[in-house]
């Protein structure tokens, strides 16, 4: 089975895996780095990034799924440990509508169609592929700006109840779906959601254990 992992940024694909090299494949002007059966890529920051690099790396590459590997924050309210890792089951985007003070209306709740097709509409809900292992689950929301205050991290909370918030999420899952191949998504706790304190957030030990998960249980 060919999966290709897809990674946010340069910083977190080092610790995952240390034996990358980016110079080892272009696919046009994308580096991936083949390691067993396992592609290895950058998606890029945010929604935008994320959607477009992976519609254009599965035409290219044709993985039999794609799995997404990062950092996330997580909501207090949700009770989940700082440092640990994740599988995703569902991803949701949150911030594509509009937000009053207390609620967020997303495209679905505003019962708009996101990517109306002949075939098939999609919304902003996602349901994510299973993954081997016993990894503990959680929902999450995908944001295309990092949430900076305790006022709408309470708002996304209420609004959509999920444990983590990321900024790729749904829009890996949206360009996967529209190719019709199973996306799973891993992240690692790096911080709560709430006011900007990027310095504080657990990036490096967590992502490396995560990277260690990914070559026991993905690796044919
Ligand atoms: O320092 C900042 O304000 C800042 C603004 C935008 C992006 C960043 C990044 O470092 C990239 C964030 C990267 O990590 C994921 N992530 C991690 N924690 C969160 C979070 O609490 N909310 C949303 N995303 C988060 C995200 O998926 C990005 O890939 C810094």
């Amino acid at each position: 089975m060919k999966t290709l992992i897809l990674v946010p940024t340069e910083l977190e694909l080092r610790y995952l895996n240390p034996r990358y090299d980016l110079s080892q494949r272009l696919v046009g002007p994308w580096s991936v780095s083949q390691d067993a059966d396992l592609d290895w890529a950058l998606c890029g920051i945010g929604p935008a990034a994320a959607s477009v690099t992976t519609s254009h790396l599965i035409r290219h590459l044709r993985p039999d799924r794609v799995v997404l590997a990062g950092i996330a924050g997580t909501f207090a309210q949700a009770d989940l440990a700082l440092g640990d890792i994740y599988a995703v089951t569902r991803e949701t985007l949150a911030d594509t509508g509009y937000a009053d003070a207390d609620r967020f209306y997303n495209l679905d709740a505003m019962n708009l169609p996101m990517l109306p097709r002949e075939d098939r509409q999609f919304g902003c809900d996602f349901e994510l592929a299973d993954l081997p292992g016993d990894l503990p689950t959680t929902q999450a929301i995908t944001v295309a700006a990092v949430t900076n205050s305790t006022h709408r991290a309470d708002a996304l909370w209420r609004t959509f109840g999920a444990g983590l918030e990321n900024m790729e999420g749904a829009a890996v899952a949206l360009a996967c779906a529209l190719d019709w191949v199973p996306f799973s998504e891993l992240r690692a706790v790096s911080n709560r959601v709430g006011p900007r304190d990027p310095r504080s957030w657990q990036v490096r030990e967590p992502l490396e254990r995560l990277g260690t998960w990914i070559h026991e249980n993905l690796v044919p």
